[in-house]
């Protein structure tokens, strides 16, 4: 069966540049697709690609649906290679949504996407975190993600002390350090992390990739000696390497993000075979990546009670791209 294929470029600024080791990320580009069926239905998809994340570029990703034909077929789609997971990703949820008749209840599912306690928020960088929990904790937040290793690591394990003593009970704190840390910072932080988490109501949550890619071994042993849990989030990006870190021993924390990871379809199979321990993580995509990961994803996956990391849109200048009318989304593009 061939599909009418159509696809927009987007740019998301942010309110502030989102300072992470890897520097200041001012502006997010992606792209959404529109598949087409000979009956007239419609399959919404989204490529959200994050290169320091070892997807491909947008570039790339743009260049790839502009050679492609306006008439496509499922043998195309599963000919995408796997150095563009984020484009597996996007046409791959594009054919699933092609199917999906939209329930009476679509409306309900629709206004809500995720709920602010099953949500995890993403906390301004360095010293702005410490007024930035409190407006967040008032909505009903009760997780927070904090970025570290982007300024010195006295000041920031400073700030940590007085963030820790700030939080009130019940609030979960997760660090993420972006693979920016080496083993004697990343020791330093955990052994905080063990001695914070003990001595304050608020706990630490985990460490999110507190070394590079290529220290898996390192990664284990940390995980193996402190008690503050590790995550990996860019170990395991796409579903290449979250099968290498399992084979190779990893039954940590997997930060998946969903719309980094490739195919949908086999990272569904995958999550249903293994029982791994899974968060669930933004790239920073738009509503229509975000409602595929929420209702046609996580719900046919063994469930995680870990918050997930779609609290990210108070980053963003405007909300056009937040809406849940795809239709009106692509108007606006
Ligand atoms: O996981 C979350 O809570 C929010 C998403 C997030 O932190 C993120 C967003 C864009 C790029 C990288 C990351 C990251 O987890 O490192
Ligand atoms: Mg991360």
């Amino acid at each position: 069966m061939d599909y009418h294929f159509e696809f927009r470029p987007y740019r998301r600024l942010f309110k502030q540049p989102l300072r992470t080791r890897y520097g200041f990320w001012n502006v997010r580009e992606g792209l959404i697709l529109r598949l087409t069926d000979a009956e007239g239905r419609i399959g919404w998809g989204e490529v959200a690609p994050i290169a320091d994340f070892g997807t491909e570029s947008f570039a790339q990703a743009l260049s790839f649906c502009q050679f492609l034909a306006t008439e496509i077929s499922e043998g195309t789609i599963a000919q995408i290679p796997a150095t563009f997971p984020a484009c597996q990703f996007g046409f791959g949820a594009a054919l699933e949504n092609l199917s999906v008749v939209p329930s009476g209840n679509a409306q309900t599912a629709l206004n809500s996407l995720w709920t602010v306690h099953e949500q995890s928020y993403l906390l301004p960088t360095g010293r702005d975190a410490l007024r930035g929990w409190q407006d967040p904790w008032q909505q009903g937040f009760r997780t927070f993600k904090w970025k570290i290793g982007v300024v010195d690591s006295a000041e920031e394990l400073r700030h940590f002390e007085t963030l820790m003593q700030c939080l009130p009970e019940k609030a979960c704190l997760r660090l993420d350090a972006n693979g920016g840390l080496n083993w004697d910072t990343a020791s330093r932080w955990l052994a905080t992390c063990d001695r914070l988490t003990s001595s304050y109501a608020a706990k630490v949550e985990f460490l999110e990739q507190p070394l590079p890619i290529e220290q898996f071994d390192q990664l284990l042993n940390l995980h193996q000696q402190f008690r503050t849990p590790i995550a990996l989030d860019e170990s395991v990006s796409t579903l290449t390497q979250i099968q290498s870190c399992y084979q190779k021993g990893w039954r940590g924390i997997f930060v998946i993000k969903a719309a980094l990871a490739g195919s949908p379809e086999k990272l569904r199979s995958f999550c249903q075979t293994h029982a791994i321990e899974v968060v669930w993580s933004s790239a920073l995509e738009t509503s229509v990546a975000q409602h595929f990961i929420r209702h046609r994803l996580i719900p046919a996956v063994p469930a995680s009670d870990r918050a997930v990391g779609f609290g990210v849109d108070h980053w963003f200048l405007d909300t056009t791209l937040n809406q849940l009318d795809f239709e009106q989304l692509w108007q606006s593009l």
